[in-house]
């Protein structure tokens, strides 16, 4: 299948095309995504902004394959993740997706070391980040056998990100992935986002932060579940 711009869904990390999400509650809808396109080519860094419930979380988490979009396809690396059973969705997930939530995607009673094994071992067969290299990048290799409740606000935002990054995926979701943070750990963040778009692999970062702004290649703006603009 061939792309507005001529390249093939195959090239691009990321591919959704005109992806449709309702939310029905007794007598009142809310369509939180209206016909959403876009793509993240390899390479790329592409940046999601948008006003409170402008429909972003939705967005990622109907990239990610946490949710199903009632209407529209997702492909990940060319194969379709959209509109196939839970399971063959967290499969494909777990070997192509990285995904940074903000509610935090680390189990609560696994070490550091443990939580990153976790995510190698669900990426079955895949080639993945050596564990010593990935807590060396990170910072953590002195917080390795840590529990996350036993982290730091930066030092969990980094392990979070350690985990996203742990199957070497081909496109990393971020949810506002430098939140809190104060300026040195947001540099660290983004310096480890920008060494994975320098892979090849691509990386869609949901932000209002300025500085995490100025890592994207092209940044899309929401308004009520529909793309305003692609600019940059
Ligand atoms: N589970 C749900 N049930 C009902 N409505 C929902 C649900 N999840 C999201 N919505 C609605 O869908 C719209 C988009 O929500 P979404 O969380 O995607 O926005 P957002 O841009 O991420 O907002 P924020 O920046 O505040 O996190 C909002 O109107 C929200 O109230």
């Amino acid at each position: 299948m061939t792309g507005t711009n001529g390249t093939s869904m195959a090239d691009h990390a990321l591919d959704a095309r005109d992806l449709y999400r309702f939310f029905r509650a007794g007598e009142e809808e809310t369509l939180a995504l209206r016909g959403v396109s876009l793509h993240v080519a390899r390479g790329e860094t592409v940046a999601v902004i948008g006003p409170s419930g402008s429909g972003k979380s939705t967005l990622l988490a109907c990239l990610a394959g946490l949710d199903e979009p009632a209407g529209g396809t997702v492909h990940i690396a060319g194969e379709r993740l959209s509109h196939r059973p839970e399971s063959e969705r967290a499969r494909l997930r777990a070997q192509h997706i990285g995904v940074v939530t903000q509610s935090g995607n680390l189990v609560a009673h696994l070490s550091v070391r443990d939580n990153i094994r976790l995510a190698r071992s669900a990426a079955r067969g895949k080639s993945s980040q050596p564990m010593t290299e990935l807590l060396e990048r990170t910072g953590l290799a002195h917080r390795a056998h840590a529990l996350p409740r036993q982290l730091s606000g930066g030092e969990l935002a980094r392990a979070g990100l350690a985990v996203a990054l742990a199957n070497d995926p081909d496109v990393l979701l971020a949810d506002e992935p430098t939140g809190e943070l104060d300026g040195s750990t947001e540099r660290r963040i983004l310096d480890l986002l920008r060494a994975h778009r320098d892979t090849s692999r691509g990386v869609l970062l949901v932000t209002h932060s300025r500085q995490a702004l100025r890592i994207a290649d092209r940044v899309i703006s929401l308004d009520d579940g529909r793309i305003l603009d692609d600019e940059r």
